[in-house]
């Protein structure tokens, strides 16, 4: 089939019931579900885009396997050129949700593509593992899937590991093995999006200790597998809010659920590792599934600060405060900031790793510099948006106000901003910046900047051990190497 349309995707959520429960209530039709609706419409607009004539060439290309038209997010990079054709997909989509929804199809799709191109990493392991995730591969690329994906256990006692937690199943973990597959129990603490997904894929960061055995697992399944319960996280609209007063919220929320598998059957076609701390261990390390997504994250990252910073910069003109230096200092340090994320993504481009197979990875140190910075960057956005929009964020009328007859002429006279921007037009600019500064919803965009790939403070000293092995500091030898001042004088 190759790339689907949002009318195909829109069809495939329909045609399902998976296990859903938010606020109490089992949802029956997740499409007419309010929260859902505009999220899926704007998972139907991406899909909309492969077909478009001003995106196809940028974002699709023809598969050699099939012939078929699929999203680049599926093309195994091997030089510098297939690298920009997954950049332009990653931002295309990342544009037309202005990066605030992290997890759009490609990020998971370029997992799965990593996976299998570094299959021989599995085959090593158990060679019915590489076949299936090669074919695991060429189904959701055939069929343009959207996944989901659980990695976290849930946060019950972080001090212990899985098999020492109270009870055996609250980590997700192997019951047993049948003729048919393996059986599941337990939970994964966050997977964004699953309701609206079609499939879900689970894989866990490393960390397995011995002991840990039957958590040690990587499996997908179709996301209304009979037994797998999603429990939505408190919604942060009721989908019903207009889009004047919430452009941002009420159209780009991603659900978070926990994922409860109750003795669900995992097809052992659709295993992909088992029983084995090692192969967990390495999974992330030697099959690139770190390094490839994060270069989606790194474009995508890379839109949601560019639009928070414009977002300062016109609420600053807007009032017109950007003609004092105290907020000058402040858009420039955030322009500054998008262009040293800008810049660590070129590089990371230019500079881009080839594996012996030759698939090439977008230089991991750049990349993780992204990872390490964006945490203090993007927090530090939404800061200046406090500070320079100030009290005018919190005194935002509302759509209604403006059609109220009675006082259309306050409305035009009061919340007028500086000579040339209308009442209307200051508003919807105070709006867009309260959804991502004041609103739930922008206070999870920012927790998602901190925490979506692992704990930041964790994952810097990670980095700091693997730059101290790759590098011997040589400046400072060359430096101890100096020859001695006062023996080369006396020398003299
Ligand atoms: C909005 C959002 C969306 C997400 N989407 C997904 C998704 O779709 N799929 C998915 O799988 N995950 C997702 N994540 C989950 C993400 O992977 C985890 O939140 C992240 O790995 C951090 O783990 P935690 O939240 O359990 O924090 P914890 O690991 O519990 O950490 C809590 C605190 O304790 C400290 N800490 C804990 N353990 C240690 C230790 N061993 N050593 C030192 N300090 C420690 C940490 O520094 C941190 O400050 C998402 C997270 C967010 C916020
Ligand atoms: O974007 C990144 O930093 C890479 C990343 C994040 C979360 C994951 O689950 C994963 O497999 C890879």
């Amino acid at each position: 089939m190759g790339i689907r349309t949002g009318a195909q995707y829109i069809e495939a959520v329909k045609s399902r019931q998976p296990e859903v429960w938010m606020s109490g209530r089992k949802i029956t039709n997740v499409f007419e579900e309010p929260v859902f609706k505009r999220p899926i419409l704007e998972m139907a607009n991406l899909y909309d885009m492969q077909h478009d004539p001003k995106y196809q060439d940028q974002i699709t290309h023809i598969c050699e396997e099939t012939g078929e038209r699929v999203n680049n997010a599926f093309l195994v990079p091997r030089n510098y050129e297939d690298l920009q054709k997954r950049r332009a997909v990653f931002e295309v989509f990342a544009r037309a949700t202005f990066g605030l929804m992290g997890r759009t199809p490609d990020f998971l799709n370029v997992v799965v593509t990593s996976m299998y191109s570094n299959a021989d990493f599995l085959d090593k392991y158990n060679p019915d593992w590489a076949v299936n995730i090669k074919n695991y591969y060429r189904y959701i690329r055939d069929n343009d899937l959207f996944l989901t994906h659980a990695i976290i256990n849930p946060q019950n006692d972080r001090s212990k590991s899985s098999h020492e937690q109270n009870d055996m199943f609250t980590h997700l973990g192997a019951v047993k093995e049948t003729p048919e597959g393996l059986v599941v129990r337990g939970a994964k603490m966050l997977a964004t999006l699953a309701p609206i997904t079609d499939e879900v894929i689970i894989y866990s960061f490393p960390g397995f200790k011995p002991g840990d055995e039957r958590y040690a697992l990587a499996f997908a399944l179709p996301i209304d597998t009979p037994g797998l319960r999603m429990l939505c996280r408190e919604p942060m609209q009721d989908g019903t809010r207009p889009l004047f007063d919430h452009p941002l919220a009420s159209r780009f929320e991603e659900m978070d659920a926990v994922l409860v598998f109750d003795n669900v059957l995992v097809p052992w076609d659709r295993v992909f590792l088992y029983n084995n701390v090692e192969a967990a261990n390495l999974l992330y390390p030697k099959t690139g599934i770190a390094q490839q997504p994060a270069h989606q994250s790194g474009v995508r990252g890379l839109i949601k600060l560019q639009f928070a910073a414009e977002v300062a910069c016109r609420v600053a003109d807007s009032i017109g405060v950007d003609v004092f230096l105290n907020v000058q200092d402040q858009l420039g340090e955030l322009i500054q900031s998008v262009e040293t994320i800008r810049a660590l993504l070129r590089v990371a481009e230019h500079e881009f790793e080839t594996l012996p197979s030759g698939e090439v990875m977008p230089g991991g140190v750049s990349l993780e510099t992204i990872r390490g910075l964006m945490p203090t960057v993007y927090p530090r956005a939404i800061e200046v948006i406090q500070i320079i929009g100030a009290g005018g964020l919190l005194m935002s009328p509302t759509g209604a106000d403006f059609a109220a007859p009675e006082i259309a002429g306050d409305m035009e006279r009061y919340y007028l901003g500086r000579e040339g921007i209308s009442a209307e037009q200051r508003v919807k600019i105070f709006k867009l910046a309260w959804d991502l500064c004041g609103e739930a919803f922008g206070q999870r965009l920012l927790q998602y900047e901190r925490y979506y790939t692992g704990d930041p403070i964790r994952k810097r000293a990670i980095f700091y051990n693997q730059f101290k092995r790759n590098n011997t500091f040589s400046l400072v030898d060359e430096a101890l190497n100096l020859p001695d001042f006062v023996k080369d004088k006396t020398t003299v």
